[in-house]
């Protein structure tokens, strides 16, 4: 199986030369695992946990304090902070990676669900492709929309860049409206995108993509309120956290016909039960959380030579493969 509970990633050279030792939860990729032994041979008396961001870190894992945890994630909202700053342990994660495969899977959801992209392969399939009928399969294009994005930046609040806007702004999205913890003026300048209220952006958009980060700010933010404002023929993506939305709350937005299509890239659970009821409908794509699958994350991280005391914002990777963030 994937799933290796502590493979004890470097005990033997530990225990033999005094090497810290790292916990890795899940195989990793040789690269990435070249990296770790290179940099925990620089880093002295460092002890390590290696995570992955469906491993919740909480008091229970922290019983036996590591000096350090990391998590191959941009999010990091399955780490339990206040743990952590309780134990003294450091907190890694890997912010930037993921920012173009994230914006470019944004705008593949889009497509797919404007397009109908996936209902429309079945159909091909199961000979619904008659004769040629004017109004089937007719979607709701990119060209001249408004789109809201929940979160410009993206689920990493230190992003300062909104990979999204300018992926999507070829498509001949005509006015973007966004919302944030605040505005966001150097960033919306550069596409140019309008803060607004929560309700004025789920009246007036046609697309709305959810980037943010999950906080108690943001959790279930997406809610029956602001599914009943949204004009029947809008359409939901999320790629951020599931928890964002309100799942039950979706379900009847789908299922009252009240939004037009949904483009989901993270549920709560996860993975999704396959009976789950959204799973029927057809203008729900659903996406088994790929937005982190891109070899970006994978082979970006070129070891360069870490420092040898570890402090908050030192970049231990040149392409940020692990951050530190306190
Ligand atoms: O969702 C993906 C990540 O947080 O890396």
């Amino acid at each position: 199986s994937e799933f290796y509970t502590c493979c004890n990633f470097q005990a033997a050279e530990a225990a033999s030369q005094q090497l810290p030792r790292t916990y890795v939860m899940r195989r990793i990729p040789p690269e990435g695992a070249k990296i770790l032994r290179h940099l925990l041979k620089k880093v002295a008396g460092i002890q390590g946990l290696y995570r992955l961001l469906s491993e919740r870190i909480d008091a229970d894992v922290l019983d036996a304090p590591e000096s350090t945890v990391s998590t191959m994630s941009v999010g990091y909202d399955h780490v339990s902070l206040e743990e952590l700053k309780k134990t003294g342990t450091r907190l890694g994660y890997t912010p930037e990676v993921l920012t173009e495969a994230a914006a470019e899977l944004t705008v593949a959801l889009l497509l797919a669900t404007s397009c109908q992209l996936l209902e429309a392969v079945d159909e091909a399939k199961v000979s619904g492709w008659g004769s040629w009928k004017p109004l089937w399969m007719c979607g709701y294009g990119l060209t001249d929309s408004t789109m809201g994005i929940l979160g410009l930046g993206c689920i990493d609040e230190l992003q300062q860049r909104t990979a999204v806007a300018m992926h999507l702004k070829p498509f001949g999205v005509r006015k973007f409206l966004y919302i944030n913890t605040a505005p966001q003026p150097k960033m919306a300048a550069a596409i140019p995108t309008e803060f607004v209220p929560l309700e004025e952006m789920a009246r007036c958009s046609d697309f709305i993509t959810v980037c943010c980060m999950l906080s108690p700010g943001s959790q279930s933010i997406c809610n029956s309120s602001m599914f009943s404002q949204m004009k029947d023929t809008t359409i939901f993506s999320n790629r951020s956290r599931g928890s964002v939305v309100n799942q039950d709350d979706l379900y009847q937005a789908l299922a009252s016909g009240h939004i037009a299509a949904a483009g989901l890239d993270v549920m709560v659970p996860e993975p999704l039960p396959t009976d789950h009821p959204l799973f029927k409908f057809k203008n729900c794509v659903i996406l088994p959380h790929i937005t982190n699958a891109t070899w970006s994350r994978v082979v970006k991280g070129c070891y360069r030579d870490p420092p040898t005391a570890l402090c908050k914002g030192e970049i231990l990777t040149e392409n940020l493969i692990i951050y530190i963030l306190f």
